[in-house]
């Protein structure tokens, strides 16, 4: 061993004094007399080092004995005290009064409302009380009463297609019972401790066409009173079944995947979506009774019927509330504004009643008619008359619109869910938040609610206004239940231009937002194509058609994309791009000249019949160039490949016809499972004479390639020379070859049988004299790597005793193996006697290395390139 103080034997058994490896002989150089030196001139003080004067900090360069700037003594570090962590004491610098993080009255940062992310996330344990109460409490009133507002226009909306109107009482319980079981129920499961769910506007515009289609279906055909149990249960089962979906997602860990849809699909359909609410809209505010068969006619009866004179005063509070809500939400994202706007236009609207007389600013204290006072005991009540009276026929028939009001809830929430995560500060598990949504609308749907998703404004507005925990969404959900039961009182007191308004902002916030505001700088042209192609066939279609349109470009967009890296990710050839196998220089030299009978291509990513058809294309370009040596032997590499569409595998059988047009020896490797058991399946490998072979991986198959290519020029056995033979053209002193063999021991390695194993100390080099041996890497999970074939003429283990690290692979001979050892205190002991030879070694290992380097770097920029 080449150990500091270790003595080694020499090679006559003799002691010697240690040695490094290069011949350093560490005993001889005699520091003693610099140490003693350097001692003497601390103590005098004429020491060149720097010293920092304790007194004033200058550094003092050069020495002395007193500092310059202060004339204080200067102490040498030697003979400064040493301080202990006890001695350090910094409470002085402290500030005075300020709590520390361990004192029990340090306040909650997150709970003052003006951290930007630092809010306490609820992942290490459930925690009600988060954040500062009173603040929480206050954030749920103000977003309750919001909530409630925002109920009521839902419901506007939901029942604005004509001839709905009677069933509005209904709908704005059935809005506020979401609300409710939205507020306590996902804030208390949620880890967004601020997120609301609840009744929102693409929900509620989704769920409009829904039941204006029953209804529409059923109009004329049943009295109004017989229509009630069907809308109702199509509600009731839209929540349902979005609960289900979301809770299904959530459960199957499914929910991270919708991150992959590009949102401008989402962004088209839901800009048309806005264009709904607003027509929508305007329809239950002008009692336009648009046709809602398609949109053309619905706009041309809105142009139609529309007339500047009522409309200005049947319409224009509400648009007027609805722009100031748009502009200065854009101001001040916060609940606390929003409510200020609609309590003071509530008040407006109470006042012009009191005060108005037959002015015409009177019209603004106009409430919703015909309410009645049925708001609540709840409508399950409706119901009573029993399930007999649902007809399922007609909702069956409308059953898509279910569809796609999962479609959006799933879309839409997991893009909110992204947002409040970026104004919460931290990630959350998208699987736990759509289980938590899917069961609020189930425990919703059972009571009867609207189905609901998240509010990503009024969840930032709460936030905005304080609320840190759980106990906002508790206190607006409980305030919005105790709404639904004062609702016939509360409803008549509201003016019906702040609901309305309230409706119109939010269909412009939709288009403004997921038409206009989802552009980034990564937006592509085609994004933008995309969005606009699934907007207008939102329009002009209909919602449905334009959630089919949007998700099959979605689905195109996705696979091109991904397939446009290209399957192919190098194009290789046998004369570059070798196997780990050593070969003789005249071999080399074969290779270099005929490797291009080896084609090789490593395929990546997931591939799709298009993948292999341009796979297929680029083969065949390779096999008709005619400036090459014609392609013998085509190598595909599947190391890279994640996945195989089932379509591919028509892709195997082209494969297979060029195999046979061309006369090619095909070479499959790494395949994955389901290839080898697909090819095995038809018959394409397994037997001698199948088309494809199939090698454990690519290095394995070049060196199967290579041999045949080498055999094929009668270069595949080479004379049998030994060891002086075989270093006389490469060792750097040819004449010091016969002394080096004398102090070699000649070993003999069976087949299979470990020289060494990685990781056994070191303490002997080989040179190799006949046979072959792998060097192999062993890698977690029992796998191994193959480094290296190494043959006659090479050297191994010399990495371990110049290092003196253990042996870092197991070399294994794949033959019987004839080897020269040199230990590691025979090559000291040669050190000490002829240092000159192991000179001659050192620099003929210096060579091996480097052309293993040579080569390293040449696979390195075949595989970058
Ligand atoms: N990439 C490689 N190519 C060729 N030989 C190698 C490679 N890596 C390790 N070896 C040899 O494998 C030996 C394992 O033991 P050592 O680390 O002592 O010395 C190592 C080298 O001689």
């Amino acid at each position: 061993m080449v150990d500091g103080d270790a003595q080694s034997q020499d090679v006559d058994g003799a002691a010697v004094p240690a040695a490094g490896p290069h011949g350093m002989d560490l005993d001889a150089i005699d520091v003693t007399d610099i140490a003693d030196e350097v001692a003497s001139d601390a103590a005098s003080g004429d020491s060149q080092e720097d010293i920092i004067c304790t007194g004033c900090g200058y550094a003092v360069s050069g020495g002395g004995r007193a500092c310059p700037k202060c004339g204080r003594a200067l102490k040498r570090p030697e003979a400064l005290p040493e301080v202990s962590e006890e001695d350090i004491d910094v409470s002085d610098l402290a500030e005075e009064g300020a709590p520390q993080v361990w004192d029990a009255d340090y306040p909650d940062a997150s709970a003052s409302g003006l951290s930007g992310v630092d809010d306490t996330g609820r992942s290490g344990g459930f925690r009600l009380l988060e954040g500062n109460l009173p603040l929480n409490v206050f954030a749920g009133l103000v977003s309750g009463i919001l909530a409630f507002f925002f109920a009521l226009a839902l419901a506007l909306l939901t029942c604005s297609q004509p001839g709905m109107q009677p069933f509005l009482p209904h709908v704005i319980a059935m809005s506020l019972v979401a609300t409710a079981v939205g507020g306590v129920l996902f804030s208390l499961m949620s880890r967004i401790p601020f997120a609301l769910a609840g009744p929102e506007t693409v929900l509620a515009a989704a769920l409009f066409l829904f039941v204006g289609s029953i209804y529409r279906s059923m109009a004329g055909l049943y009295p109004t009173d017989a229509m009630l149990p069907t809308i109702l249960a199509a509600i009731v089962l839209a929540s349902l079944s979005i609960g289900a979906l979301l809770w299904l997602l959530g459960k199957l860990g499914a929910a991270e995947y919708v991150r992959f849809i590009p949102i401008q699909i989402i962004g088209g359909v839901v800009g048309g979506v806005g264009v709904f609410v607003l027509l929508g809209t305007f329809d239950w505010m002008g009692q336009f009774s648009l046709d809602w068969n398609n949109l053309f006619a619905a706009v041309r009866d809105c142009v139609q019927l529309f007339r500047p004179d009522q409309c200005l005063y049947s319409m224009g509070p509400s648009v007027a509330f609805g722009v100031i809500l748009l502009i200065g939400l854009a101001r001040f994202k916060n609940s606390l504004f929003m409510l200020a706007m609609v309590l003071a236009a509530s008040a407006v609207g109470y006042a012009a009643g009191l005060w108005g007389g037959d002015l015409p600013i009177s019209t603004l204290a106009i409430t919703i008619p015909n309410l009645g006072d049925n708001i609540f005991p709840l409508p399950v009540e409706a119901l009573r008359p029993g399930f007999g009276a649902i007809e399922w026929g007609v909702i069956k028939d409308n059953g898509l619109y279910i569809g796609g009001l999962a479609v959006l809830a799933v879309l839409t929430s997991m893009y909110r869910i992204t947002n409040l995560e970026l104004i919460h500060g931290r990630e959350s598990d998208l699987n736990q938040e759509y289980r938590s949504l899917g069961l609020t609308n189930i425990v919703a749907g059972l009571c009867g609610g609207v189905p609901s998703s998240i509010s990503y404004g009024r969840s930032a507005g709460n936030r905005a206004v304080g609320a840190r925990g759980p106990v906002a969404g508790i206190v607006a959900g409980l305030l919005c239940a105790a709404g639904l039961y004062y609702a016939d009182r509360i409803i008549p007191m509201i003016p019906r231009f702040v609901p309305e308004g309230i409706l119109i902002y939010a269909g412009l916030d939709l288009i403004r937002d997921w038409l206009f505001r989802t552009r980034t700088a990564f937006t592509r042209r085609d994004d933008v194509l995309m969005l606009w192609v699934t907007f207008l066939t939102t329009l002009l279609l209909g919602l449905l058609a334009g959630i089919g349109v949007g998700v099959g470009l979605a689905l195109m967009a996705t696979v091109s994309r991904y397939s446009k890296g290209g399957a192919i990710r190098n194009v290789l050839s046998g004369v570059n791009h070798r196997s780990n196998v050593d070969r003789a220089p005249a071999q080399q030299r074969t290779l270099k000249e005929y490797g291009d009978h080896i084609h090789i291509l490593r395929l990546q990513g997931f591939l799709f019949l298009g993948s292999m058809e341009r796979l297929l294309k680029v083969i065949r370009d390779r096999l008709d160039t005619r400036d090459m040596l014609p392609v013998e032997y085509l190598v595909i590499d599947f190391k890279l490949v994640t996945g195989l569409a089932s379509a591919a595998g028509i892709g195997f059988k082209k494969l297979r016809n060029l195999v046979e047009e061309y006369d090619l020896e095909m070479i499959i490797t790494s395949a994955p499972l389901e290839l080898e058991e697909h090819l095995s399946g038809m018959g394409y490998v397994g037997e001698d004479d199948s088309p494809f072979k199939v090698f454990f991986n690519l290095d394995f198959a070049l060196e199967w390639c290579e041999n045949r290519v080498l055999d094929s020029e009668n270069m595949l056995t080479m004379k049998l020379l030994t060891l002086p033979e075989l270093l006389a053209p490469v060792f750097p002193e040819p004449r010091y070859i016969p002394a080096l063999m004398k102090v070699l021991k000649r070993v003999v390695a069976d087949k299979g049988e470990a020289v060494f194993r990685q990781g056994d100390k070191s303490d002997s080099m080989y040179f190799v004299e006949s046979g072959r041996l792998d060097v192999e890497l062993e890698l977690e999970g029992g796998k191994l790597l193959r480094l290296k074939k190494v043959g006659p003429g090479a050297v191994f283990g010399e990495m371990g005793i110049y290092t003196l690290a253990p042996r870092s692979a197991t070399v294994r001979a794949a033959e019987k193996c004839v080897l020269y050892m040199m230990t590691i205190d025979k090559l000291n002991a040669v050190e000490k006697r002829a240092p000159v030879l192991v000179t001659a070694i050192n620099r003929f290992l210096i060579n091996m290395l480097s052309e293993r380097l040579v080569d390293a770097n040449k696979k390195v920029r075949d595989l970058m390139v």
